[in-house]
């Protein structure tokens, strides 16, 4: 797990406070952090354009054009004269040095885009746009100096120092940041690093169900009761995800439950045994709220998916001491309206993730949320993880009703609801990983096919 932060100047600032450190010696580490990666990857001559701004993030471009000079066929582009104190020191110290500048992007085998970092603001202008295109369509291997400029710049990797920007997993920006890799600014990202409510899924934070207790039976790993609708197959799906992942017994509970798998139950009623509730997925509209309520008159822990989060009940699902909820963005809003939390469209919900799942959170602090999406978000109360690992194989109907599935089964298993959905999240982005087919043949069977082999 690693941690995210909305901004890092102060952990900057705590650098030149406590540790003696100057804006200068992290710069110089900021450069050569860059210029070690292009060393790692590049043999010596290779060509390296370096595109630099204004402020600070164009001075660490100029600082990493000195340090790979000679070495290296180093050309330097200025979009605009260096402003900021640091970025005028470096430009003197380069000149000092003697470097070809260039005036167009040229062809290259590194290009470097150091226009704009953090202190980006507004939009550009039309002729940096048009150089920013240009360099989206170099064939050379594209690097983002801190974060890639303005989030039109597509690189194939994104140096960022010091620590993570939260920012830099919104969905949007999944298309610009590619690889991304911490640079040490002077100090061990320990020390640079204070605490953060955000963190960041690592694929080894999963922690898979176990056998490991000799004397237990069925009854041992929970009972998942599936409440299913009008659209049997999302729950019959939910419920052989869950099966797979670990829960004793699985039933699929409500009026329509022909033509279900013989490992999956069925009754019309909870099963006395049930140890854990998902309902939502394939629900349809033709239950009422008193049907529905006779699934919701106990304290089971629960995972509410799909149509149950466009349905007034949610209020009182909202109520219980352990839910999860598993919108993706148009659910999401949803969820806000009928809560009074918000009124916005998708592209507002999209454009500010993190805020809207805060103040979710803050009204509803015993809530374990899921947002869908590109780079999925989970939380409850003042603790935010973001799982990047997913991929558009998982763009997929149906795919939801697995993840739904991983994590009804792990609360059958009595994880705590967090807990379930952090580890259901990884489990199901692992599955994407590990599937060997071509991208837009995994289907949710082969994700459920998959559980057996984590
Ligand atoms: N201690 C530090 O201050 C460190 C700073 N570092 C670098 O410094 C960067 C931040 O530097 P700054 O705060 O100077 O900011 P940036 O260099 O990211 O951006 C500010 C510059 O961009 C220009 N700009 C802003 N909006 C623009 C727009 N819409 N169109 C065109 N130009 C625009 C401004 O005129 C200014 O010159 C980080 O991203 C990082 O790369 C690193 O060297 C690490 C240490
Ligand atoms: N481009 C993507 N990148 C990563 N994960 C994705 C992408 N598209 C969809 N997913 C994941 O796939 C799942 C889709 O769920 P959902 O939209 O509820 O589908 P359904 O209701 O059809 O089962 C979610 O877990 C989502 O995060
Ligand atoms: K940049």
């Amino acid at each position: 797990m690693q941690k995210l932060y909305d901004e890092v100047s102060s952990l900057d600032k705590r650098c030149y406070e406590n540790f003696g450190l100057s804006e200068d010696i992290l710069m110089e580490h900021a450069a050569d952090g860059m210029a070690d990666f292009i060393k790692s990857k590049f043999s010596k001559g290779s060509s390296v354009l370096i595109v630099c701004g204004s402020g600070n993030n164009g001075a660490d471009g100029i600082a990493l054009a000195r340090l790979l000079h000679p070495d290296y066929n180093v050309k330097i582009l200025h979009l605009k004269k260096p402003k900021s104190d640091m970025a005028k020191l470096q430009k003197k110290r380069l000149d000092a040095i003697g470097l070809k500048e260039c005036c167009t992007i040229e062809s290259c085998d590194v290009l470097v885009d150091a226009i704009v970092g953090t202190g980006f603001r507004g939009e550009f202008n039309p002729e940096i746009s048009s150089v920013i295109d240009e360099m989206n369509n170099s064939d050379a291997y594209k690097i983002a100096c801190d974060v890639p400029s303005g989030y039109k710049f597509f690189a194939d990797a994104t140096l960022t120092m010091g620590a993570l920007k939260k920012d830099m997993y919104l969905d949007a920006h999944k298309e610009y940041v590619g690889d991304i890799k911490v640079i040490d600014l002077g100090v061990g990202r320990d020390i640079y690093e204070c605490e953060s409510n955000w963190n960041l899924l690592d694929l080894e934070d999963l922690n898979l169900p176990n056998r490991n207790k000799k004397d237990t039976h069925k009854g041992s790993y929970g009972h998942l009761a599936c409440v299913v609708g009008e659209k049997i197959g999302a729950g019959v799906l939910c419920s052989k995800s869950a099966l797979r992942f670990g829960a004793g017994l699985v039933s699929v509970v409500g009026y329509n439950t022909t033509n279900i798998p013989h490992s999956i139950m069925s009754s019309e009623l909870l099963p006395k045994t049930t140890s854990a509730i998902a309902i939502g997925m394939g629900l349809g509209d033709s239950y009422s709220d008193m049907d529905l309520k006779s699934f919701l008159n106990n304290d089971y822990p629960l995972i509410a998916d799909a149509d149950i989060l466009h349905m007034d009940i949610l209020q009182e699902i909202l109520k219980r001491e352990n839910v999860v909820l598993t919108p993706h963005a148009k659910e999401f809003i949803s969820v806000l309206r009928l809560c009074k939390l918000a009124d916005i469209s998708v592209d507002e919900l999209q454009k500010n993730r993190f805020k809207y799942v805060e103040l979710f959170c803050k009204t509803y602090p015993k809530v374990t949320l899921l947002l869908k999406g590109a780079n999925v978000i989970i939380a409850k109360d003042d603790k935010f993880f973001i799982n990047p690992h997913g991929s558009s194989k998982l763009a997929k109907g149906g795919s939801g009703d697995v993840l739904s599935g991983l994590i009804g089964s792990l609360l059958a298993q009595r994880y705590t609801p967090l807990e379930a959905t952090f580890n259901a999240s990884l489990a199901h982005v692992s599955l994407a990983l590990n599937y060997t087919g071509s991208d837009f043949s995994l289907t949710p069977d082969d994700l459920i096919s998959q559980i057996g082999k984590l």
